[in-house]
């Protein structure tokens, strides 16, 4: 995966102590733009404008969230009600993506014992530092246990490209480094096997058609930009061999949620034959829901439904209003895919049945 850029969405400042730095994914692939977060305040907003995005993405910010709070926190001590109540604000900054409270409170709980003060304050960075490494390493390994499903159709198709679906951006940008969906498409065609990947442009914020495309040029993996209802279509006329999406939160029975018009892919997906594959670190499983119709659905302002962004021919960073003006909207940025639907699990411990004992086969329940 030696092609797969360096550069990480989220990173401590390299010489201000007390600084995070993001690339602000709002702007790609127009503009390159990076942004310091100084203050907890940064961070959620960052999280909430969808500035960072993506679940293991989400989760890393929260931890270095959690730096920034001790680090601003009245006389550096960062005592204990005030990192609390700066973890519950984080916590609420998206519903969905579990990872969000997975790392928020993973960094509370390595307070104890700390003593407060400056103390403290090293220990949130180095777990937000942990954090994210451990996040870039279990999509490594999702790279690595998807690619014998893409070398088995690929042996097949005997020389032809493996056609991959994918919905929204599950990549590097969301993922810290490799992505979750892209890690086995990055793993094939480094490996040299010839894919070919199918991006939903993911409206109504087309994170397909913005980042993953971006993701996937600039490693110059061949793919196409398709309108988010085209995928039944394709399948039909056996243009897809298979679909790898994330998710944002998996159910200890194997439900997924991910980003809206996922489930619909399922469908199509089970009407046609074509293997329905969801990649996930660790992190995005919620043990203790049974049921993904209990997964938190975020809803968003309908202003991203209604309005489109983009560049002009002048280069110049733009957004029009597509509906009559005084037509109202919803936003429902996520749906639940049930497991049924779930050809497998690809994850940083191995491939396995979307259900509670294929989780179980891999996974300790926490
Ligand atoms: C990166 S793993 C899966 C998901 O986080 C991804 O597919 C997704 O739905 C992201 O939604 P977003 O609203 O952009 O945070």
């Amino acid at each position: 995966m030696s092609f797969l850029p360096s550069t990480r969405p989220i990173w401590p400042h390299p010489e201000e102590e007390g600084v995070v730095q993001v690339i602000d994914q709002r702007l790609l692939p127009h503009k390159v733009q990076i942004l310091d977060l100084r203050t907890v305040e940064d961070a959620i907003e960052a999280i909430r404008t969808l500035t960072v995005r993506g679940a293991p993405l989400i989760g890393a910010s929260a931890a270095w969230a959690m730096y920034l709070a001790a680090f601003t926190s009245p006389g550096g001590r960062a005592e204990y009600p005030w990192m609390e109540d700066c973890c519950r604000r984080i916590k609420e900054a998206r519903p969905t993506a579990v990872n969000l409270a997975w790392a928020a409170d993973r960094l509370m709980e390595k307070l104890v014992g700390v003593p407060e003060g400056p103390e403290r304050i090293v220990a949130m960075y180095e777990e937000a530092a942990a954090v994210t490494d451990e996040e870039a390493r279990r999509c490594r390994a999702i790279g690595e246990h998807g690619l014998p499903l893409i070398q088995e159709i690929a042996r097949v198709k005997n020389g032809a490209p493996v056609n991959i679906l994918t919905h929204c951006n599950a990549g590097w940008l969301a993922c810290v480094a490799y992505g979750t969906a892209t890690a086995p498409i990055y793993a094939a065609h480094g490996a040299g096997i010839p894919v070919h990947v199918w991006v939903d442009e993911t409206r109504p914020l087309n994170q397909g058609s913005r980042l993953t495309a971006w993701e996937l040029g600039e490693a110059g993996v061949p793919h196409t930009v398709i309108a988010d209802n085209t995928g039944g279509h394709l399948m039909q006329q056996g243009m897809v061999d298979m679909v790898i999406v994330g998710t944002d939160r998996t159910t200890g029975t194997g439900d997924v949620a991910n980003k809206i018009g996922t489930y619909l892919k399922a469908l199509a997906a089970k009407d046609n034959g074509v293997p329905f594959y969801v990649a996930l670190p660790s992190s995005t499983i919620d043990w203790e829901l049974e049921k993904g119709s209990d997964i938190p659905i975020e809803a968003r302002s309908p202003d991203e439904v209604r309005y489109v962004h983009g560049m002009d021919d002048e280069g110049r960073l733009t957004r029009v209003l597509v509906p009559p003006a005084a037509s109202p909207a919803m936003d429902y940025a996520f749906d639940v895919t049930p497991a049924r639907l779930v050809t497998g699990l690809i994850t940083e411990k191995g491939f396995c049945a979307a259900s509670r004992e294929g989780l179980l086969s891999l996974f300790h329940e926490p």
